[in-house]
């Protein structure tokens, strides 16, 4: 049966200053289809999203949903349309409670003569939560209270709850561990057996076509086309998404290389109370060192932990000329890189241009005599941003300004920059393109090979296989299980230690 066309748009249009971000997009959608979007970093997906959900203002174009041209002017009104969002950053308030957040916007049926009827609206909040299985959220806590992950699973609540026709996930997986991707896979199953609709932005393309009806691609701005799901294969997808052949090589290909290089970092007996139950080991030398394990198994914190970064810690963190690293001050000036998995929040400032982010931790390197050169700074930051492939008008544009994938790439151009010996890298390679996911990968195994020591702390399971000489596997604060590299080695080994 043919099914009814839910969304048309038409002539879509946006332009930031000199660059085209959307660039006349027309394309529709069926009610009761999953729709993916994909594209290199930068492409216009997440633009293209934020107009449809009042985000954005409509550079040009319209957008008609049920047949009815649509008028939104901010978030409000396209909830009030019928259209939701799942954003890729963060998506909720800090300084309100959970209830709050996911009623913002809408507590007129919790206002009674102008005052607010509090615990009646943190009632009915945890109902919701307890019925998305996310129980443990307490409604009436503060949003700061809670993690990256879980302040996404408040999101998908407030996106979900009031059951809209369209729901726009926006390269939300990569922020979830494997059962919060899981709950979210059930939900847009439910939106679409409900005769809804999702458009599902990702960058894995396995979870593309394993969750999605159809496929749109946009490049440079500009709509492409739109296959079907099972028609299609990963690398068709890649070459309508850069438009030629991208060549296969992708993770490590060695396999039996000893590790044989020195302790660089020895970590002994760290515990942080409530995230890590009393964890020891040693990195090396000329080794990339996987962290993988459930929500909640503490491996983030791990990071953390290492870069001085954590509240509260026990135990030592100690580099192998003796020195402890309890700070992250000396963490940096011994040459520790770390790039958190809460990119806007801990890796990066946003309110600042592209080259400050870029030569912070290198300043001291980049003076001369303790001068710092304007045009040495400029030149540095370019090198390093180009060498990440960063899609930028310059380095003086502000980070915030960046596409979702485009900021991961500052966050490690400032780091591959300054060298550093020991790089504590979580969720690396977060919401990037496979194009340029190659590049790091190939980078990494780069750096190894030249003595350097890598921590690769990664929710994606392939990727810890891929890339690491071993694994260590956390549950409940603790490690519960190390592989070494092995062909033999399949992602069910690793899941039977993390559940
Ligand atoms: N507020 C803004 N000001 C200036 N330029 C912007 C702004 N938002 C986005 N852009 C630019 O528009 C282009 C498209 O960005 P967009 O975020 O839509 O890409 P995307 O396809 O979602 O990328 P990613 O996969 O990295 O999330 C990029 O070049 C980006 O730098």
């Amino acid at each position: 049966m043919e099914k009814r066309t839910l969304l048309v748009a038409e002539g879509i249009d946006k332009r930031f200053g000199i660059t085209h971000a959307v660039n006349n997009v027309s394309l529709e959608i069926a009610a009761g289809e999953i729709r993916g979007l994909i594209g290199e970093n930068g492409s216009g997906k997440s633009t293209f999203c934020q107009m449809l959900c009042g985000i954005y203002s409509i550079g040009g174009g319209t957008f008609t949903l049920d047949g009815e041209q649509l008028h939104i002017r901010n978030q409000v009104d396209a909830n009030n349309a019928g259209i939701s969002i799942i954003v890729q950053e963060m998506g909720t308030l800090s300084g309100l409670t959970v209830a709050e957040n996911i009623y913002l916007g809408h507590e007129e049926p919790f206002v009674h003569m102008g005052v607010k009827d509090s615990r009646a609206m943190n009632r009915e909040a945890q109902e919701l939560l307890d019925s998305y299985g996310f129980g443990r959220i307490k409604a009436g806590a503060m949003i700061d209270h809670y993690n990256f992950e879980d302040r996404k699973l408040v999101e998908i609540v407030k996106a979900t709850y009031m059951k809209p026709k369209i729901l726009v996930i926006d390269e939300t997986t990569t922020a979830l561990s494997q059962n919060g991707r899981l709950e979210l896979y059930k939900i847009m199953d439910a939106v679409r057996a409900d005769g809804r609709t999702v458009i599902f932005i990702s960058h894995d393309l396995g979870e593309v076509l394993a969750h999605t009806d159809t496929v749109s691609v946009l490049r440079d701005g500009e709509f492409i086309g739109t296959v079907n799901s099972q028609d299609v294969t990963e690398d068709d997808l890649k070459r309508l998404m850069v438009g030629r052949e991208i060549g296969t090589a992708y993770y490590r290909t060695d396999y039996g290389q000893e590790i044989d290089g020195e302790a660089v970092l020895s970590v002994e007996n760290v515990t942080v109370p409530g995230e890590l139950n009393d964890i020891s080991f040693v990195l090396h030398r000329g080794e990339i060192l996987g962290f993988g394990g459930l929500s909640e198994c503490g491996m983030h914190e791990v990071g953390k932990a290492i870069f001085g970064a954590s509240w509260d810690r026990g135990g030592t963190v100690r580099l192998a000329d003796g020195t402890e690293i309890n700070d992250i001050p000396t963490a940096i000036k011994h040459s520790i890189a770390y790039a958190s998995k809460d990119r806007d929040n801990e890796s990066i400032i946003l309110n600042e241009s592209i080259r400050n982010n870029i030569v912070l931790p290198s300043l001291d390197d980049l003076a001369t005599h303790g001068l710092l050169n304007g045009w040495k700074l400029n030149r540095f930051a370019d090198e390093q941003a180009k060498n990440m492939q960063t899609k930028m008008q310059n380095v003086g544009q502000f980070v915030s300004d960046l596409s979702g994938g485009n900021k991961q790439k500052v966050v490690l151009a400032r780091w591959l920059g300054k060298g550093s010996d020991i790089l504590v890298l979580d969720s690396p390679t977060r919401g990037i393109d496979v194009k340029v996911k190659q590049a790091i990968y190939a980078l990494m195994a780069e750096l190894r090979e030249q003595g350097k020591a890598i921590i690769m702390i990664s929710e994606e399971i392939p990727e810890l296989l891929g890339m690491a000489d071993r694994i260590f596997i956390m549950k409940d604060g603790r490690i519960n299980g190390e592989f070494t590299r092995s062909p033999e080695l399949g992602e069910e080994d690793l899941i039977a230690k993390m559940v």
